[in-house]
């Protein structure tokens, strides 16, 4: 049975940030993700996890300035320091939470430019990634964003950040299977589930088209969860969605499964 990690990012937004890991662990998850803990000391956290029984299992490195367009900088040509520093500091936070992965932003290729340097500009940061984060057993996750959520963004096929993960060739990096993103640019997800096996380490869940609870359109995900379980699959499932309304009204889906 997959193991559900409710994304504090985007679930139980009705209360402050600080507030969701109890509502969180009131609704029945025992394991939480988020895209950034750089706005909170790593104590601070670390007690909301502890006291809400709950494990913190991803965050990503920093987004850099947003405003100005950037989502991730480890792609970016000539921002190495920028890259080093935020995957330093990820490795920080994770050591203090006791978070197993790490998804690694790459950033956007302004359309134009030299996208092969921004692939081996990415894969030069993520070895300095993997080769820091190894001897803590830290698992290094790249992530394949849709055009419509992120245009440009470095990978957006699951078969394009399958072979960044191949041709970085270290032991603690693998694909962060986002069926949301996957159904948008790929598709044929049963199929997709086979390709990837043994190559993704973590996987989120939506709605399709609307991003919403994975009880709706396009997937079916209730085959989904059964193929997980049939190749074995013992990651963590991201619950990455904008609930419909109140996030406790929406998790009928998930009541099977706590
Ligand atoms: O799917 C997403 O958008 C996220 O998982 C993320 O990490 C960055 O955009
Ligand atoms: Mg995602």
């Amino acid at each position: 049975m997959p193991k559900f990690a409710a994304n504090l990012s985007m679930m139980f937004t009705e209360v402050p940030f600080l507030a969701r890991f109890e509502a969180a662990a009131k609704a029945g998850f025992k394991y939480v993700e988020y895209l950034f803990p750089y706005d909170y000391p790593k104590d601070v956290l670390k007690t909301k996890l502890q006291d809400n029984d709950l494990q913190q299992v991803l965050f990503n490195t920093a987004a850099g300035d947003v405003q100005a367009g950037e989502w991730g900088v480890s792609a970016i040509p000539g921002r190495e320091a920028d890259s080093h520093r935020d995957i330093d500091l990820a490795l920080e936070y994770a050591l203090a939470l006791n978070c197993p992965n790490v998804h690694i932003m790459s950033g956007v290729v302004p359309p134009g430019e030299n996208y092969a340097k921004y692939k081996q500009t990415f894969i030069d940061n993520v070895r300095y990634a993997a080769d820091k984060f190894q001897p803590h057993g830290i698992k290094i996750l790249l992530e394949a964003l849709s055009p419509q959520v992120k245009p440009n963004y470095l990978t957006a096929s699951q078969f394009q950040t399958l072979e960044l993960v191949d041709l970085i060739d270290r032991d603690n990096v693998f694909v962060q299977l986002d069926y949301f993103h996957a159904q948008n640019v790929d598709g044929n997800l049963t199929r997709l589930t086979d390709t990837l096996n043994g190559k993704f380490a973590h996987v989120q869940i939506a709605s399709v088209p609307e991003r919403h609870e994975p009880d709706e359109g396009e997937i079916n995900y209730r085959h989904i969860f059964d193929k997980l379980d049939e190749i074995g699959y013992e990651g963590w499932v991201g619950c990455e969605y904008n609930p419909r309304g109140k996030t406790t009204d929406g998790l009928g889906w998930f009541k099977p499964y706590k």
